[in-house]
């Protein structure tokens, strides 16, 4: 198993491309399931999520064809991949491939609105929550679909299509709101969604199916409506610059000190985490072609966060702020409201020095003036990453083991990182 080994103490200097977002690239690919035409994705990372969500599209019958591969300067990785549905072979996504990925138990949506039937395994908890899938079994009957939970598996049908309807999610949910989109595209009727996820990840979705000929308007603010067509078809659409990426990488700028462009980063898409990490003492700037991240020898300085739907602090950044802060000089509250576990990198950031107390969904952070390197273990995505971003800051080794969770999310880290001056490796068990 790989494992990542940094020595810390290195300023990052340089540029730093921002790649194109996992959980935008995840809902547009399950898109293609709704159409027999060819849906042509451009900017999709390389990431292993990707790779698994194609081997589940594949045993739906999906074809895919990568026609982008990495660029002669080598500093992309940006792929364009053409998915075709022409046939849906399988309705069923069994629990072998969806247990590997959760964002898999999406494809419930499109099987259900294009072929009327679908049987999709219960995803399960994951390290970050129990993550429970009642939203989208509310929205799919509100739609019209019958559900029966069976051996494990969500088996949904409309044998006469489903119907447009007036949905209200009783708690904001990406997921939910992504699957609604995509079945009620497809439904007779009006249907509305109140209280929807405004992420930008939802929006980027909606564009892409209005490109294939959806009727959607108001994605991106909590009420969306949608008018529901017969077919749709073959589109060509962007997969937007990966936020959460950004803003890691600019955490790792500041706990480290340094300039860097980061490549093709856009601002709007996480203003609220900009916010605080102005007030924590980095600069970020808007600029041509990305994005400048600088903080010069000056301190961190501690800063509170509660994590929130979108437009709020991201819950996909709050492991990584953690991980920052614990360098600041004061006290910062980071409280977590999004999901009820993810808190698995306080201990592991302890094992580098941290001073972190666990309350409930709080945690009490007191900066420490110097954090020594330690093997580590990573617990799950945004956890890894925090742990990368310590290391980078901690005086001598610090290696991140299970780095399987990283490669999930991010797209060469050590080589983007390296690039900058950060000296960190893989390393093959
Ligand atoms: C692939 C992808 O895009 N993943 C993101 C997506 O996950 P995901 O779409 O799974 O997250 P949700 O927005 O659905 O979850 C928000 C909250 O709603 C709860 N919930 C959700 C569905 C449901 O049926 N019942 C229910 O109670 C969840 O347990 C959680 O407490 O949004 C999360 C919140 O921004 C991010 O952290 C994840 O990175
Ligand atoms: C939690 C995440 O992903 P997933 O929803 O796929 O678990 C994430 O991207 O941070």
């Amino acid at each position: 198993m790989d494992s990542i080994r940094i020595v810390g103490g290195h300023r990052l200097n340089g540029v730093i491309p921002i790649s194109g977002a996992k959980n935008a690239a995840l809902p547009l690919m399950i898109a293609s399931l709704l159409t027999d035409d060819t849906l042509t994705l451009e900017n999709v990372p390389h990431l292993a999520d990707v790779e698994q969500l194609i081997r589940i599209l594949s045993n739906h019958g999906v074809d895919y064809a990568v026609r982008g591969r990495r660029r002669a300067d080598g500093q992309n990785f940006a792929r364009t991949i053409d998915f075709t549905a022409r046939d849906i072979v399988d309705v069923t996504a069994p629990y072998e491939l969806v247990s590997k990925m959760r964002a898999s138990f999406w494809v419930i949506g499109p099987l259900l609105a294009r072929m009327g039937e679908a049987r999709v395994s219960l995803p399960g908890g994951c390290a970050i929550g129990t993550r429970p899938v009642d939203l989208f079994i509310e929205v799919l009957s509100a739609l019209g679909a019958q559900i029966e939970i069976e051996k494990g598996y969500v088996h949904a049908t409309a044998g006469n299509g489903l119907v447009g309807a007036r949905y209200a999610f009783p708690k904001v949910s990406v997921g939910a709101t992504h699957v609604a989109l995509m079945a009620a595209s497809l439904a007779r009727g009006e249907t509305v969604l109140e209280n929807a996820a405004r992420e930008p990840e939802v929006r980027c979705l909606a564009e892409c199916l209005n490109a294939m000929g959806a009727k959607i308007e108001g994605a991106g603010t909590d009420t969306i409506h949608i008018e529901g067509v017969a077919a749709l078809s073959g589109a060509r659409h962007r997969v937007i610059p990966d936020r959460i990426e950004t803003g890691t990488y600019a955490m790792a700028v500041g706990m480290t000190g340094g300039d860097v462009l980061l490549k093709g980063a856009e601002t709007e898409t996480w203003q609220a985490a900009i916010d605080v990490l102005g007030e924590a003492g980095i600069d970020i700037t808007p600029e041509e072609g990305g994005v400048r991240v600088y903080r010069n020898g000056n301190g961190l300085v501690a800063a509170d966060v509660t994590t929130r739907p979108f437009p709020g602090f991201p819950t996909d950044l709050q492991a990584q702020f953690m991980g920052l802060m614990t360098k600041a000089s004061g006290t910062s509250r980071i409280t977590e409201t999004i999901f009820e576990n993810r808190f698995m990198h306080v201990q592991e950031l302890a094992r580098l020095g941290a001073d972190i107390a666990l309350n409930g969904q709080t945690a009490t952070v007191t900066g420490v003036p110097v954090l020594k390197g330690a093997p580590v273990m990573a617990t799950d995505l945004r956890a890894s990453v925090s742990l990368v971003i310590a290391g980078l800051a901690a005086e001598g080794e610090t290696q991140v083991n299970r780095v399987y969770h990283l490669d999930r999310g991010f797209e060469r880290l050590e080589e983007k990182l390296g690039a900058c001056g950060a000296e960190i490796a893989r390393v093959s068990a």
